[in-house]
């Protein structure tokens, strides 16, 4: 580990930023002997023949190097010169188990060039688009890399969210983030508009984040492990739209910046009575006066703002700017706190590569991922960073568009599904053994809305029975008695209202969603296979979690390797053994030697002489 008194000698940036004729992108990080090391992998990462102009890019190769704060054992160190001495001793640790004794030197690779104003115009031979007169410059691209240090939790896709919403901070503050994951892409250009028109509508501002549902593609045809999850995604996220809206699934959502940085909305309603049916607005958002609107940019809006976003000055700064850059458009009476047109027409500073170093690196001894940005500790991020965000009474909207707004690819071999299925389950179990049971919710969601996150939680526990059920016909046989003496009239009358009521849900399921009969069975038989292996294997791991402390791993999902063969669905018949087959396995092992053991039985006792076959 760097001893302390280094931090001040090392200057932020190793290699400044060049706007020479360099071009090869190079990558490299500080060991914690403070060596420089070069990624060699990406050495020969050369892009000169990519870009003509030279000036084109900005290439940083920016070297964090260890500060207090993400050193947490040498307290005695001075600060370097860009930190604030009041944020960096009020710190407390809020998380305790994060593997911080290892200093994180962050090496962050910035790679951008600059938008000009002037269009630029296309041309016919532009691939296989004309793309004559349409102004085609590319957007500011920015590629942020971190480094995964052994030992050291970088808490997968959470982390590397909240070092992306640090750096963009820095480098756009754009009030809107869209989240895709790295199997989904852009289907519908006109989505995000959408999803615009309902954070810039009046009332808007209360409004947190807009989940698109998300839609695969390379699925095989009959799906049949139940990918296309239609029922979830055009049944039960709308029926929860019309309450306080969807659970966040991770992908294809268009979050509100400031949102995310855990303030309370700008109004919000709390629900008392048993069922929540007393609503009233929550006492402690004050009603923001007409005043608010002459509110300078470089006052927080938020007086109890929290102490431990870091200590980078230029975040701390960014933050009421991106809350007042999100306000719709003050172009009516009837807007309250909007934004006067022109606003965000004022001039920004140049960036360079020290400060956005200065707000990426660092993580420890801030609340980044206990309780701002994206939460860490458990396999389904995504659902407990929307239920924090439900619980402090923003509002959330369910978006479907006509074409699809974003598409992915999703494993369709039956051994990587069970471990995508075990995987959300096990976070479900997470969430149902955490602080984050719909149980402690705050006021501010109603007793639906709690009810649905409820079953979010909880939904895995209904593997134990179903296992049991599917033992019942194995144990019937065997041990020749039914569940019950005789078919007695209590029985028949549980038996029929559950009949009844798992009809209607069905009914309900293929009404809203859509679905066919076909897609129905599937979801049927799928439901059976992953209840009996992930969903249980979910609920052990779930306990292991909570008991002794044992922590599953996030295996990204393999990705369709098939892309060269013949028969595009081959990965569909890969199998790869995995221990969560053998419940599946037993329960029909176990029901065919049932069946077979009685039905010879049946036989013998009927005509004797069938003994002679066996033996
Ligand atoms: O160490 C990691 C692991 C994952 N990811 C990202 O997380 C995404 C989700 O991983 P994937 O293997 O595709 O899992 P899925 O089950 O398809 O993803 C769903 O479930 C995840 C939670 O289990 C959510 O994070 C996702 O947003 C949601 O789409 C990936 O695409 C990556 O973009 C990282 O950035 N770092
Ligand atoms: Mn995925």
């Amino acid at each position: 580990m760097a001893s302390s008194n280094n931090h001040n000698k090392s200057s932020s940036l190793s290699s400044t930023s060049s706007y020479g004729p360099q071009l090869a992108v190079k990558f490299a990080r500080r060991t914690s002997s403070g060596r420089v090391v070069s990624l060699s992998r990406d050495d020969d990462l050369d892009l000169s023949s990519e870009y003509n102009e030279p000036n084109d890019y900005v290439n940083y190769t920016v070297q964090m190097p260890p500060t207090p704060d993400n050193m947490p054992n040498s307290t005695q160190s001075n600060p370097p010169h860009h930190q604030r001495n009041d944020t960096a001793d009020s710190l407390n640790r809020p998380n305790g188990g994060r593997g911080d004794d290892h200093n994180l030197d962050a090496a962050t690779k910035v790679m951008s060039k600059f938008p000009e104003n002037d269009p630029f115009y296309g041309h016919m031979d532009e691939k296989s688009i004309d793309f004559t007169g349409i102004d085609i410059p590319l957007p500011l691209f920015v590629y942020l890399s971190r480094e995964k240090r052994p030992g050291y939790d970088h808490n997968k896709k959470a982390g590397a969210m909240n070092a992306i919403v640090r750096a963009s901070a820095i480098l756009s503050n754009g009030p809107f983030i869209l989240n895709l994951d790295c199997d989904h892409y852009i289907y519908n250009s006109l989505a995000l508009h959408e999803g615009m028109c309902f954070m810039m509508d009046r009332g808007g501002d209360r409004i947190c984040y807009i989940q698109f549902p998300q839609r695969f593609e390379g699925i095989d045809p009959s799906d049949r492990y139940a990918n296309h999850n239609t029922v979830f995604f055009d049944g039960n996220m709308r029926a929860l739209d019309g309450l306080q809206g969807p659970v966040c699934v991770g992908t294809g959502c268009l979050f509100r910046r400031f949102a995310l940085y855990v303030f309370h909305p700008p109004r919000a309603n709390e629900y008392a009575g048993l069922f929540g049916q007393i609503k009233y607005p929550a006492p402690h958002i004050q009603a923001q006066s007409d005043d608010d609107e002459e509110q300078p940019l470089n006052v927080h809006p938020d007086p109890n703002l929290p102490k431990t976003f870091g200590n980078s000055a230029m975040f701390s700064d960014s933050i009421p700017i991106c809350e007042f850059q999100a306000r719709p458009l003050m172009d009516h009476k009837s807007v309250k706190n909007g934004r006067p047109p022109g606003a965000l027409l004022a001039p920004r500073p140049p960036l360079d590569a020290p400060t956005i170093a200065e707000a990426v690196g660092y993580e420890d001894k801030t609340e980044w991922g206990s309780r701002i940005g994206w939460i860490y500790g458990s396999v389904t991020e995504d659902v407990v960073t929307g239920y924090r965000m439900h619980n402090r009474g923003w509002r959330f909207v369910y978006c479907i568009t006509k074409q699809d707004a974003y598409r992915g690819t999703t494993p369709i071999n039956l051994t990587d599904r069970l471990h995508q299925v075990l995987r959300w389950a096990t976070g479900s179990v997470e969430i149902f053994f955490s602080r984050n049971n719909p149980f402690l919710a705050t006021t501010r969601l109603k007793f639906l809305q709690r009810i649905a996150y409820m079953n979010v939680g909880i939904y895995p526990f209904t593997s134990i029975f179903l296992v049991l059920y599917c033992f019942l016909p194995a144990f019937s046989l065997f041990s020749g008695h039914f569940i019950v003496e005789t078919l007695n009239i209590t029985f028949l009358s549980y038996l029929f209202i559950i009949t009844i009521c798992i009809t209607l849900l069905s009914l309900l399921e293929v009404k809203w969603s859509g679905i066919a009969l076909e897609e129905w069975w599937r979801n049927e038989q799928f439901w059976v296979i992953g209840g009996s292996s992930a969903h249980l294997a979910a609920v052990l791991q779930g306990l292991l979690k909570v008991i002794a402390g044992i922590e599953i791993s996030f295996t990204l999902i393999s990705k369709s390797t098939a892309e060269y063969e013949d028969d595009i669905y081959a990965d569909l018949y890969v199998v790869k053994w995995t221990s969560l087959f053998i419940m599946p396995l037993t329960i029909m092992v176990i029901n065919v030697v049932a069946l077979v053991l009685d039905f010879s039985r049946t036989m013998y006792s009927v005509i004797p002489q069938w003994n002679k076959f066996f033996g």
